[in-house]
Parts: structure tokens; C-alpha cells; sequence
């Protein structure tokens, strides 16, 4: 029951209660939270960890007219709550529903979206320095998560911020998590902070401190830790090197204290950053003692946290697997990820080879520059890094990776729709974006088996490669146990034909085999051919079929502008062949978040959109067949 809560409808409904109702508060919140993500499925974990954070940012702060800048905005469920979307929150990451991500058009309260991590502190610079220069005087806030400090560009941010404004608030929220525990030297310096025995016993003394003394205490508790820290850490703490003023650890769940500590933040003509100590799930046992698993998932019991377990195996269980396989079999194999172990389940490729996992934290960009430096020594890194995450290592793929032709392997999960994360997530763009790099082969399965064959073919390849698969399961076909190496460039015919020609690129095969029946229904001889390669696409195959049939048709889980489809027609100019080509792909659009299958029927991307796309032509081969017999 959300006595509280259901009288929420702005944040200004936040500023009328008193500590203790906020307290009361929080605890709905987090009934709410535990309830509702329980069926809708989403990052539960963080966000039971910024409930205090949350109602005390709201609580001091006056958004839209201050800004939030939440980094990846996974964590902002609480902020969706509190701003209106209360009796909207049931349908977070459903079709039609609200986003899982702060989204600019779903809300004035939602002043900067994301999705992807590293953002937010430079965002909210170019906010605080357009206020400056606007003569504003509103509060700009950025809430940041400990490893979004382990992203290049917040640090690129951070060398900037003091020499750009005199104004800007960072909330360091430390849960000491990333998707797994966070890791490398930024992580075990905000640990050495927070476990200091100095700030520990500060903040066991803190409630006590601020029950009897109220808001003075919190101030004492608040400077008291920050010399603790310093003390700790010297005054060399790496904010006040960046001429950011640093107040902290304090206890991220203590209301009270946060809001004398936002109320005292908000007075300063500085940048300042708070430390705000948290844990991630807190509130829901299964969330604590599984951090990791409660980052973000489905639907779960909200009583025990159990999940559906997966029928079957996921292309990202196969990948791992075979990459597995591939190391036992060759020691210059090693395992590259960007803090998403789990996500790309190299958390199963780890405990087989431990020397050759590596989890480099959320920096796209040096992974690939690290793989780059590994591969000069011999090495044969298989980056594993969604394919929207790795839109982030453009130019280090062209400028190190393929100028200098090594040997990486760029295994891009999520390539295609992703589904309920929505366009920040959705990996429609890679083949545009690879297919013009010299030298990179671009791959894509389709099958789990195809897939294994694929990452054999890229270990033995001397150049660099990249293989894309799609998020959950695929056609569940069989792997062999000794994969075979592709020819390069060759696409597979699975059926000839005359009349016209499918081409249906990786998972879009199931889709392509039933256009292949419609067709044949109107009495047409058609052929079926697995592309496998949309760089280098096979001109030879599509030249055979271009001379032959009436038609070709491409199928692809990718963007039309600039992918399999725009380079299959390119060798058909090329090739001066006449055959018109029907493309059937995504629009020139971001898609919303959805089901998979709801979107793809939604944007035609089904045998039944083909069919009604291709009408014309297919109507006039029917046309012609007739009028000969
Ligand atoms: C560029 C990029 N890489 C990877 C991810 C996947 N990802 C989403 S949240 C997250 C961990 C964020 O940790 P932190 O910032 O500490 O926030 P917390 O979840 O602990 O609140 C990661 C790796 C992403 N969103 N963007
Ligand atoms: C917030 C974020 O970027 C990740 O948690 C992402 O949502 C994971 O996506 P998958 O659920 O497809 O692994
Ligand atoms: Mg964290």
C-alpha cells in the first residue's frame, strides 16, 4: 500500500513532507519498485540503491528548473516516480510504455537521456556553461555511479569542469558495482575511501549524531568524513586535483544527512563532488546477496528473486563456449570485455582461462586499443562488446586496429534489435558503420552452429573481423564439436531458384525460409542464399542470381541506410545487372523500445512485410510466368 507515494504527482509533493514521511517515503518506493520491476523486469538493483539519493535530490533541487543528469539513467526509476510517473510506472520498458532510461520527450523532469555510461558529467558541463553564459542561476546535478568512473570521458569531463565553470554538482554514487564488481585502480580508491576505519566509525556515529543533533550534525558528520578521507587519501584526492571540491563518503541512505549536504552543496560557488556511500539492491535480500544478477534482468519472483531458468542455450552462452574451445585449442586466444561479463557471458569463458579474461571496465575505447596492442604481440583478442557499445571504438578500429591490420576479432552481441533497453540499445547501425572499413570482414551467423564456424574462421583470419549475433536464443541448431573455416567472402546457397532470389542475412534466415514459402505459393521458383558476409558481400553469387531471376530480396536486423541490402545493390550497379532489389530492413528512424517480434511485425521486418513491399515486382513476374504457359 503506497499511502505516500500515490500523492506523489510532482516533485514539488516531495518538498511538503517532513524527514520522517520521506522516510515512509522510501519505503513504499522500495515496495514499489520490488513489486513492479518484478513483472515488468529492468535494473532493479540500482535503483533500490538511489532511492535516498533520489527523494533528497528532489527534495533540495527544483527540477525542471535545475538539472538532473543521471549517467547511463538506468538508475532513474525513482526519479521517473517522484516526477509524475507514478501511475505510469507499470508500464517501464513495455511496448508503448515508459522508456527504462531518462528520455527528453517523456518528461520535462528528464532534462538529458542516456542509455550508454560516461555521459553525464560532460553533458552537465555543457549545461552549467551554457547557464553561465545565459546569466541562469539554476542548479545543474549529475548523478554518477562509481564505474561510470572507469569510462574514459568522465574523466575528459573531469579535466574540464574547473576550468570551465564556477558552478556544477556531482553526486558520486558508490556501490562499489558495476554490472560485476567494479574494477581497476578508480574502484579500489573510492574503496580505500570508503572502508577507511576514520569515515567508518563517522558514519556508524552519524544517526546517532544527527538524531540528537539534527542538521548542524550532519554538516559536522559530513566535513569530519571528508577529513577522514583526506586524511586518508592526502590532500592528492584525484577531485581536488581537478580543482573539484570533495565532501564525502557519507552514508547514501541517511536522508537527513543528504539533505543538510545538498542544502549546503547548493551554497557553494564551486564545483563540488559528493561522495555518497550505497549498496546496490538495497532493501531486497536476493538483490544484495546477487548484485551482479539483480543489475538488471526479466521479470522474478518478487518474493525469493528467483528467475525463469532459459530453456536453451543463448548465442552469447555459445560464443563463450566456443571461445572456450578456441583458447584449450590455441594459448594465444584471449578474452576482451568492456564491464559486461555477464551480458556477453564471458563470465564462462573466465574460469577456464583466468590469464586470459580481462575486464577492462566501461571504456570501449581502450579495450580495442589494448586488443590492438595484444594482437601486435601475437596475441588473438576476441573483444567481446555489444554492438552499440562498440559504436563508442569507431575510430580505434579504423585507426589502429584495421591501418595497421590486426588480427582483432570484434564479437558484437546484441547485434540487431536488443528489444525492452530501446534505442540506446538496439545494435542496428553496425554493418553501416564497419562495412566501409578497409580490410574488416564483417560477419554474421545464421545459426549457433554458423556462429561457432564464424569465430573459428576470424581466429585463423590475418586481418581484423567482426561477427554480429543477437541478443537471447537462436534457430537452436546443433554445434559441432570441431567448427570448419569459411571462404572468405562466399555466401551458401541453401536453395536455387529462377523467378527470385532471397538473400536473409543471420537471424533473419527464419523470417527469409518463410518469404521463401509465400513465394513459392504464387507459384514461383525461388532461391535462398545465406549471405554470411556483409563485407565482403559474395558479387559472384549475386551476379548469378541477378543474371537469373526477376528479383532479389534482402532481409536484414540491421539499418537499411548502409547495410547488407545498400551493399548487395552496390555490387549489382557495379555489375551493371538490371535485377531490381527489394530491401527489407529497419527505416531511417531510432525504434522504440518493445518485444522483438512485436517491433519487427510493427516495421515490417517479417516474410509477410517482404511480400507487401515486393508486390509490384513479384506481381508482374507472376504476370509473366503466366503469360508464357
Ligand atoms: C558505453 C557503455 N558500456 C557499457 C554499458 C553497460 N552498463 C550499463 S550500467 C553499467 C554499470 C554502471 O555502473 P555504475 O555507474 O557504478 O552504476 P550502478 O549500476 O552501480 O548504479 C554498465 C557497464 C553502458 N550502458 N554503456
Ligand atoms: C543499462 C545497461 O546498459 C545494461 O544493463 C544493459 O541494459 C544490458 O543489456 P542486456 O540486458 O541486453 O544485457
Ligand atoms: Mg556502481
Amino acid at each position: 500500500m503506497s499511502r505516500i507515494l500515490e500523492t506523489i504527482n510532482s516533485p514539488a509533493d516531495v518538498k511538503k513532507l517532513s524527514v520522517a514521511e520521506l522516510t515512509m517515503l522510501a519505503a513504499e518506493i522500495r515496495e514499489r519498485l520490488i513489486q513492479s520491476v518484478a513483472k515488468t523486469g529492468g535494473h532493479i538493483g540500482p535503483n533500490l540503491g538511489v532511492v535516498e539519493l533520489t527523494i533528497a535530490m528532489h527534495y533540495v533541487f527544483d527540477t525542471p528548473t535545475d538539472s538532473f543528469v543521471f549517467d547511463v539513467s538506468h538508475q532513474a526509476y525513482v526519479h521517473k516516480l517522484l516526477t509524475g510517473r507514478e501511475k505510469t510506472f507499470h508500464t517501464i520498458r513495455q511496448p508503448e510504455g515508459l522508456n527504462g532510461f531518462m528520455l527528453r520527450t517523456e518528461s520535462e523532469h528528464d532534462s538529458y537521456g542516456a542509455g550508454h555510461a560516461g555521459t553525464a558529467l560532460s553533458a552537465a558541463l555543457g549545461m552549467a556553461v551554457a547557464r553561465d553564459m545565459s546569466g541562469g542561476s539554476e542548479h545543474i546535478v549529475a548523478l554518477a555511479g562509481d564505474a561510470a568512473f572507469t569510462n574514459g570521458i568522465s574523466f575528459e569531463a573531469l579535466n574540464n569542469i574547473a576550468a570551465q565553470t564556477k558552478r556544477m554538482i556531482i553526486i558520486l554514487n558508490d556501490n562499489e558495482w558495476s554490472i560485476d564488481k567494479n574494477v581497476g585502480a578508480i574502484a579500489e580508491y573510492f574503496h580505500k575511501i570508503a572502508t577507511n576505519s576514520t569515515y567508518v566509525t563517522l558514519h556508524d556515529k552519524a544517526a546517532g549524531l544527527v538524531e540528537r543533533f539534527g542538521g548542524k550534525a550532519a554538516l559536522h558528520v559530513a566535513k569530519r568524513a571528508e577529513e577522514a578521507a583526506k586524511g586518508l587519501v592526502g590532500r592528492g584526492m584525484i577531485f581536488e586535483e581537478f580543482g573539484i571540491s570533495y565532501f564525502g563518503p557519507i552514508d547514501g541512505h541517511n536522508l537527513q544527512l543528504l539533505i543538510e549536504t545538498f542544502q549546503f552543496l547548493k551554497q557553494q560557488n564551486k564545483p563540488v563532488v559528493l561522495h555518497a556511500i550505497t549498496q546496490k539492491g538495497r532493501g531486497f535480500q536476493p538483490a544484495i546477496e546477487g548484485q551482479k544478477k539483480f543489475h538488471g534482468l526479466g521479470p522474478y519472483d518478487p518474493e525469493t528473486g528467483e528467475t525463469k531458468v532459459p530453456g536453451q542455450k543463448t548465442y552469447s552462452e555459445i560464443f563463450a563456449e566456443t571461445l572456450t574451445k578456441l583458447a584449450n585449442g590455441n594459448d594465444k586466444v584471449v578474452a576482451i570485455t568492456a564491464a559486461m561479463p555477464n551480458g556477453t557471458a564471458l563470465d564462462l569463458f573466465r574460469p577456464h582461462h583466468p590469464k586470459r579474461y580481462f575486464d577492462v571496465g566501461i571504456a570501449e575505447e581502450h579495450a580495442v586499443l589494448f586488443a590492438a596492442g595484444m594482437a601486435t604481440k601475437g596475441y588473438r583478442p576476441f573483444c567481446a562488446i555489444y554492438s552499440t557499445f562498440l559504436q563508442r571504438s569507431f575510430d580505434q578500429i579504423v585507426h589502429d586496429v584495421a591501418l595497421q591490420n590486426l588480427p582483432v576479432v570484434f564479437c558484437m552481441d546484441r547485434g540487431g534489435l536488443s528489444g525492452d533497453d530501446g534505442p540506446t540499445h538496439h545494435g542496428l547501425f553496425d554493418i553501416s558503420y564497419l562495412r566501409g572499413v578497409p580490410g574488416l570482414i564483417h560477419m554474421d551467423p545464421m545459426d549457433e552452429d554458423e556462429l561457432a564456424d564464424m569465430m573459428y574462421t576470424a581466429m585463423l583470419h590475418d586481418g581484423p573481423s567482426a561477427i554480429r549475433y543477437p541478443r537471447g536464443t537462436g534457430p537452436a541448431s546443433v554445434v559441432k564439436d570441431q567448427p570448419v573455416a569459411l571462404e572468405i567472402g562466399k555466401a551458401e546457397v541453401l536453395q536455387d531458384g529462377s523467378d527470385v532470389a532471397v538473400f536473409a542475412l543471420g537471424a533473419m534466415m527464419g523470417e527469409g525460409r518463410r518469404l521463401v514459402g509465400l513465394l513459392e505459393a504464387q507459384g514461383l521458383s525461388v532461391a535462398l542464399v545465406n549471405p554470411r558476409f556483409a563485407k565482403p558481400v559474395d558479387a559472384e553469387c549475386v551476379a548469378l542470381y541477378g543474371r537469373r531471376c526477376g528479383l532479389l530480396i534482402t532481409l536484414e536486423d540491421h539499418v537499411l541506410d548502409g547495410g547488407f541490402g545498400s551493399a548487395l545493390l552496390e555490387r549489382v550497379n557495379e555489375q551493371e545487372l538490371a535485377v531490381p532489389v527489394v530491401r527489407v530492413g529497419w527505416p531511417d528512424q531510432f525504434i522504440e523500445h518493445g518485444k522483438q517480434d512485436d517491433l519487427r511485425k510493427k516495421y515490417g521486418l517479417t516474410a509477410e512485410g517482404a511480400m507487401s513491399k515486393a508486390a509490384g515486382f513479384v506481381g508482374k513476374i507472376v504476370g509473366e510466368r503466366l503469360a508464357v504457359q
